[in-house]
């Protein structure tokens, strides 16, 4: 089920700041296929998360369209039907994902009840979440943890767009791989998967990106393999592959 952008532009007003955080952007993320968002600290990648799974702040007024599966998706109504079920995401703050006051595991075996898709024990093993820390509440968790924990409650649906905002920021090597290599099996499933991420040396040496697109200052700058971009002869770009400027 492609999840797409459309000439989207998004504008915050929050009564002390406002601007553009989103300048008509195109983005398409297909099925099948894990498609990776980079860009410079600030840039509007979480926002264009935000737009793709309908949660954008209540500052924000949007034009444009953002299609599902074809569909331009309309109103709060749609989004509350299509959120959790169809369209995933997995939050750049993991513990966001959660209710302070229950345990990740009881959160988790609630989803499991609601959607009956998969169970708790196979998504915290795709999402590399330990499971002897199930009985612990959201903020017992490391930040690694809890993003993996959070994971694995976006995955229990298993929705069929998955929008995952910097899954692997506080993980060692190892264990990014494993939650790189999971999003990868994810989308040869049939999803759709976009990941937010600044590893950019992960995913030159892993390949698992199959497309990737570049952003800055609210605008998509790049769009392609990650070979094809990675050989541009752009500043900007040069910089996210060779970040030593060589
Ligand atoms: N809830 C919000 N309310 C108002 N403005 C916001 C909100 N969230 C983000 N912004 C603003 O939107 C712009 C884009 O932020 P965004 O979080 O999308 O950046 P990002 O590319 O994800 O950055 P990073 O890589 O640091 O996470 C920034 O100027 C930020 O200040």
């Amino acid at each position: 089920m492609p999840a797409e952008l459309r000439g989207l532009t998004v504008h915050i007003d929050t009564g002390r700041w406002s601007g553009t955080v989103l300048d008509s952007i195109d983005l398409v993320v297909p099925d099948g296929k894990v498609t990776a968002l980079l860009g410079e600290s600030g840039c509007g990648k979480s926002m264009a998360a935000a737009a793709l799974t309908g949660s954008l702040p209540a500052s924000a007024r949007s034009t444009g369209q953002v299609r599902i599966d074809g569909e331009p998706v309309r109103g709060r109504r749609q989004w509350q039907r299509l959120r959790g079920g169809t369209v995933g995401l997995l939050p750049q703050e993991g513990v966001t994902a959660f209710r302070a006051e229950e345990t990740v595991g009881a959160q988790l075996r609630a989803l499991e009840e609601r959607y009956r898709c998969w169970s708790v024990d196979d998504a915290c093993a795709a999402a590399r979440y330990p499971a002897e820390s199930v009985d612990l509440y959201p903020d017992q968790h490391s930040g690694g943890q809890i993003q993996r924990a959070a994971l694995a409650a976006a995955l229990l649906p298993r929705p069929r767009v998955l929008v995952a905002d910097e899954p692997t920021a506080s993980l060692d090597t190892e264990t990014a791989y494993g939650v790189w290599a999971a999003l990868r099996r994810y989308a040869g499933a049939g999803a759709a998967v976009l990941v937010i991420t600044h590893d950019v040396p992960m995913l030159t040496a892993a390949k698992i990106a199959d497309q990737v697109a570049l952003m800055r200052a609210g605008k998509i700058v790049a769009t392609g393999g990650l070979a094809a971009l990675a050989a541009l002869d752009d500043p900007y770009v040069r910089g996210f592959f060779q970040p030593s400027g060589h």
